[in-house]
């Protein structure tokens, strides 16, 4: 059983499904090469149909703190996810300009990625583990796809992470019984297409991660 991270959502019945279905995050892209990408404007007319007791989690890459206020201007977080490029310092320095949680995505494709779970599980309030996105992709996440889950066997964390990499209804219970996962995050995989979510996947999606 794992908490539920839906990520991508852009339609306000999309959020209703989902919190309504369990899961516990909501997450909006903040970058604009994303088939789910909204803007501060948009996301502030999306953020009010998320019931309390859903974390509002902010999905951006490399922002730079002026992206990060105006944002912040118009939308209420409760989480900051960087999915970038970003240092374990550039972390700790938006925890500080923003005053909230971080979760860091850290992507993983072997043996070697695995250090980066500890440097960034010293300073992250959370650690969102991927799949390592193809170089020269567009999309540094939301790619479904998914990683060597047996990577993580055994694994003693240091505080909260969400599983995260081409996770669907069909896999998620696997995922989660292999890994120990708390929580999971997904997007493709609950799509009929890039960017349009499907309340049916969703559900289903809950129901096996629960
Ligand atoms: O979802 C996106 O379009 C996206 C774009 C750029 C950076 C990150 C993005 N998504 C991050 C997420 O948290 C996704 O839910 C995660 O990568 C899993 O995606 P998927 O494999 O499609 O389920």
């Amino acid at each position: 059983m794992a908490q539920v991270k839906i990520c991508g959502l852009r339609r306000p019945d999309h959020i209703v499904t989902a919190a309504e279905s369990g899961a516990r995050f909501v997450g909006f892209v903040f970058f604009p090469k994303s088939p789910r990408a909204v803007s501060a404007e948009e996301a502030a007319l999306l953020i009010p149909h998320v019931p309390v007791g859903v974390a509002r989690v902010g999905l951006f890459v490399n922002p730079d703190d002026a992206f990060l206020d105006h944002t912040l201007g118009h939308v209420p977080l409760d989480i900051i996810q960087l999915h970038g490029s970003e240092d374990p310092g550039r972390v700790a320095a938006v925890k500080a300009l923003t005053g909230l949680p971080v979760m860091k995505a850290v992507g993983l494709a072997g043996p070697d990625d695995l250090a980066a779970l500890t440097d960034y599980g010293l300073v992250a309030d959370m650690l969102l583990v991927d799949a390592k996105p193809s170089k020269g992709g567009d999309l540094p996440g939301g790619n479904g796809l998914p990683f060597d889950w047996r990577l993580l066997v055994g694994r003693t964390w240091l505080g909260p992470w969400m599983l995260a990499g081409g996770l669907t209804p069909q896999n998620v219970a696997e995922a989660i019984r292999l890994t120990g996962a708390p929580a999971v995050d997904v997007s493709s995989g609950v799509e009929i297409e890039p960017g349009e979510k499907d309340e049916g996947l969703m559900r289903a999606f809950v129901a096996a991660a629960s």
